[in-house]
């Protein structure tokens, strides 16, 4: 999904230019040619195909690398393209906990190279308008429900499949929950003037594994978080709470195609957030919002029969699926550092991946979601 949205056709405005010079495989020349041809590569044969991944990494000639490898992976990948002062863009979750990707942004900053989390739903229009243009607006935000369910696991999912196999980091919450973490992020702590954001915190966490699958396989999850502030007495208390959920196996059929099911007409809003001066929902896939419906309150909200106004906003994604958002975004970073190789390594959205994934690693430990301890070593 990423690379044909990375090559659509661009406006001519655009400074930046997406092409793909190197990939590492580990199947077979034929199968890496058979892809590159599939996805339509243009000058497919001048690209650089490499069988080891750390070879690319050493020897490849590129601006940055995109590491879209399973889970558990991106650790160690990352590391290396770091210590290869390579930038890198990698996919969400960047890392397996908290503790890991402290341990990368630091190498990024010592390597003077830019490192990103692909959580590309923060940058695509809709996001930012909601961050940008209505948190400013609809006054404090008291509850936030976020929730992401997609029906994955079908009959004929094998069980070697990243989705099953928990050697590869399988779990809903990892895959999926980290998108509806975000969205508790952007509500609770999306204001540039929030205050301190390290209070929002995990109160409670729950998880239904996979059905008849080894090794359980956390699938219909809840997370509580709450926002603490200070009260008078300097003692703290609740101020909002999200409602976050998640599922690999809820609502929907497995028996449609991929990318069918993720934009699935669904009644009930993905995301709702209730403030004191109006309610925003945001509709299925809250990966790729295109719209905001604004519930304003207040009098001056009221049409002539005394009844409450709603405010759709439409904020489509310009261009293919919208992966390529954030691509431009780390791609006009690197520009930007262009000969600028001594000074200290850049992470973007660093605060907001760090904070999503401490908040997973606590809803792990009160769930009981555990991987091998070999997954997860710094
Ligand atoms: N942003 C989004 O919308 C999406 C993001 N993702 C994220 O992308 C990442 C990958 O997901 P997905 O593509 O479905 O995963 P896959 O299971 O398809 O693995 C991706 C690729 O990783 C490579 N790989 C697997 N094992 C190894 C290994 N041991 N060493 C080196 N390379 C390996 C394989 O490349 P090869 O076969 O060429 O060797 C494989 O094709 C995940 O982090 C996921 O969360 C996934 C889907 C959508
Ligand atoms: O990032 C993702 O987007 C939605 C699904 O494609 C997939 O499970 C997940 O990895």
């Amino acid at each position: 999904v990423f690379l044909p949205d990375l090559l659509l056709p661009r406006e001519s405005s655009t400074s930046i230019k997406h092409e793909l010079v190197s990939v590492s495989t580990t199947r077979s020349a034929s199968r890496a040619a058979d892809w590159l041809r599939k996805h339509k590569i243009p000058d497919a044969e001048s690209v650089s195909i490499y069988y080891s991944w750390e070879e690319m990494l050493e020897k490849g000639n590129f601006d940055i690398v995109y590491i879209s490898t399973p889970h558990p992976l991106h650790y160690a990948h990352v590391q290396k393209a770091l210590r290869c002062k390579r930038n890198v863009l990698v996919e969400k979750p960047a890392t397996m906990n908290r503790a890991q990707f402290i341990q990368l942004c630091q190498l990024a900053k010592e390597r003077g190279v830019v490192l990103m989390e692909a959580m590309w739903t923060r940058y695509i229009p809709a996001t930012l308008y909601f961050q940008h243009e209505l948190l400013p607006r609809i006054g404090e935000v008291k509850r936030v429900y976020a929730e992401f369910s997609l029906p994955i696991i079908s009959p004929d999912l094998s069980l070697e499949s990243r989705f099953l196999d928990k050697a590869v980091g399988a779990g809903s919450l990892l895959d999926q929950g980290v998108y509806a973490l975000t969205w508790a992020d952007l509500a609770l702590n999306g204001l540039p003037s929030s205050q301190d954001r390290t209070q929002t915190r995990v109160v409670h966490a729950h998880s239904i594994p996979v059905p008849n699958v080894q090794g359980e396989v956390d699938d219909i999850n809840t997370v509580i978080l709450a926002k603490l502030q200070n009260n008078e007495r300097g003692s703290k208390r609740s101020e909002a709470v999200a409602i976050v959920t998640m599922s690999m196996t809820l609502s929907g059929s497995s028996k449609i195609p991929f990318y069918q099911r993720l934009q699935a007409k669904k009644a009930a809003p993905a995301v709702r957030i209730e403030a004191t001066k109006a309610s925003v929902s945001i509709p299925f896939p809250p990966i790729r919002p295109q719209e905001l419906h604004v519930q304003w309150y207040g009098e001056e909200h009221l049409n002539e029969n005394g009844v409450e106004t709603e405010e759709v906003v439409k904020m489509p994604v310009e261009r293919g699926w919208g992966l390529w958002y954030q691509a431009d975004i780390i791609a006009e970073k690197v520009a930007s550092r262009k000969g600028d190789s001594q000074g200290m390594g850049e992470v973007i959205g660093e605060e907001e991946s760090e904070r999503v994934l401490g908040w997973m690693d606590r809803a792990r430990e009160m769930a009981g979601i555990v991987y091998k301890a070999t997954l997860e070593e710094v």
